[in-house]
C-alpha cells in the first residue's frame, strides 16, 4: 500500500482513482460499508483509494481528550484498510491552518489535482472550514469538476448509528462482545515485551509486559481471555497463543501504573524484545485486591480452568 503524507495539496497523479474521505478510526462495519460502495465502483484499472486525516481534527483542534487515543493508530488503520481493498492512502496532516480550508478550495485546489472517478462519503459526512460544509455542498462542487458523489447510507444496529466514539467508550469498559462485532474482528493493542518485578515466574504466571505502540484506546481494568499473536523478524504474524490478560494496576502487588500483561497458555520460552500484538476476545472478570499472593494464585489458577473449559483446551501442566 502506497501512503502519501500531505500538508495541503496533494501531488498531482493522473492514475486514476475512486476515493474514499473520512477519518475512519477503527475501520468498523459502517466504514467497511463505504469501501464496498466503493469497491462496486470500481472498473478496471481503477485503484481504490483513501483520503483521512491525522491527527484527528477533534484532538488537533480542541484538544479534546476523547479523540487522542485511537481504536486504530494509524499503522493498524493502514493495515485494516488495506483489507478493505484500498491501495493507496493520503494522509492530511491536520492542523489548525489546514482546518482554514474552505471546501471550494478543497475540492477546486486539492482534489482537482487527483484523477477521480468517484468519491464516496458516509451519509452525515462534514468537511471544510468549522464543519460547515456537507454531502450535497460537496456534491455540488465536485460537478464543477467532473466528479460524482456516492452517499453510502449509515449503518445501523438496533436502529443506532456506529460510531467510533461509541467503540471508544466501550473499549475503555471492556464490551468487547460489542467493540468486536462492530469491527468485525477481534480489537487488537501491538506492542513489545518489556521487563517487569519478574514476580510472574514466583507465582506460577509468567506474563509478558506490553510496552504498547501507539495511541490505543486502552481497556479498562480486568481480566480478559484473548490471543496473543507473535510477529517474526519482518513483523508478521508468525504464531498464536490464547492469553489470559491482565489489564489495570495489579493492585495486590502494589503495581506501578496502568500495565496490559499476558500469560500464554502452553507457551514456554523467552519473549523480551519481541513484537506481539494482543487481541481481545471477552472480559472474564474484575481485577480485585486480593488479601494475600496466595489468593491471587488460586485466583489465576481458576481463571486458567475456566478458560480451557471454554477452549476446550486440555491442561498440559
Ligand atoms: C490471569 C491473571 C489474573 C490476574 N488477576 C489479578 C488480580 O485480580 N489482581 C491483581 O492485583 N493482579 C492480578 N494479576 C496480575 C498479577 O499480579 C501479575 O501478573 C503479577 O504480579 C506478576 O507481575 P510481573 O509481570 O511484574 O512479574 C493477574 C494476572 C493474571 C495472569
Ligand atoms: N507462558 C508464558 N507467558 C508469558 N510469558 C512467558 C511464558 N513463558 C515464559 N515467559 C517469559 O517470562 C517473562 C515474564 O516473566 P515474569 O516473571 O512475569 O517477569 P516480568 O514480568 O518481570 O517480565 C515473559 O516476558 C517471557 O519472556
Amino acid at each position: 500500500m502506497e501512503i502519501i503524507q500531505v500538508q495541503d495539496v496533494p501531488p498531482e497523479n493522473t492514475e486514476p482513482i475512486i476515493l474514499c474521505i473520512g477519518k475512519f478510526d477503527g475501520v468498523h462495519i459502517g466504514h467497511q460499508a463505504i469501501m464496498r460502495h466503493a469497491n462496486l465502483l470500481k472498473q478496471k484499472d481503477v485503484s481504490l483509494a483513501v483520503m483521512t486525516f491525522y491527527p484527528h481534527p477533534r484532538w488537533a483542534l480542541q484538544q479534546d481528550e476523547r479523540y487522542k487515543q485511537c481504536i486504530t493508530p494509524r499503522q493498524e488503520k493502514y493495515k485494516q484498510l488495506e483489507r478493505q481493498g484500498v491501495s493507496k492512502v493520503y494522509e492530511i496532516n491536520f492542523t489548525k491552518e489546514y482546518a482554514e480550508t474552505s471546501p471550494e478550495t478543497f475540492v477546486h485546489q486539492h482534489l482537482s489535482v487527483l484523477n477521480i472517478k468517484g468519491i464516496v462519503v458516509g451519509e452525515g459526512f462534514n468537511f471544510g472550514k468549522g464543519r460547515k460544509s456537507d454531502t450535497d455542498l460537496l456534491t455540488k462542487l465536485c460537478k464543477d469538476i467532473g466528479v460524482p458523489v456516492t452517499v453510502a447510507p449509515l449503518v445501523k444496529v438496533n436502529k443506532q448509528k456506529i460510531s467510533s466514539t461509541d467503540i471508544r467508550a466501550s473499549i475503555h469498559k471492556g464490551k468487547f462482545d460489542k467493540v468486536n462485532l462492530l469491527l468485525d474482528r477481534n480489537y487488537r493493542i501491538h506492542g513489545s515485551v518489556i521487563h517487569g518485578d519478574a514476580l510472574g515466574r514466583q507465582l506460577g504466571f509468567p506474563t509478558a509486559n506490553l510496552e504498547v505502540l501507539g495511541d490505543y484506546e486502552l481497556p479498562g481494568s480486568g481480566v480478559y481471555l484473548g490471543i496473543v499473536e507473535l510477529n517474526n523478524e519482518d513483523g508478521q504474524a508468525d504464531e498464536n497463543w490464547y492469553a489470559l490478560i491482565n489489564a489495570g494496576y495489579r493492585p495486590t502487588v502494589n503495581g506501578k501504573g496502568y500495565l496490559i500483561e499476558a500469560y500464554l497458555m502452553d507457551y514456554t520460552g523467552d519473549l523480551y524484545g519481541k513484537s506481539l500484538a494482543v487481541s481481545f476476545v471477552r472480559k472474564m472478570r474484575e481485577e480485585e485486591n486480593f488479601a494475600s499472593k496466595e489468593e491471587l494464585i488460586e485466583q489465576m489458577k481458576k481463571d486458567e480452568a475456566e478458560a480451557r473449559q471454554m477452549l476446550n483446551l486440555t491442561d498440559s501442566r
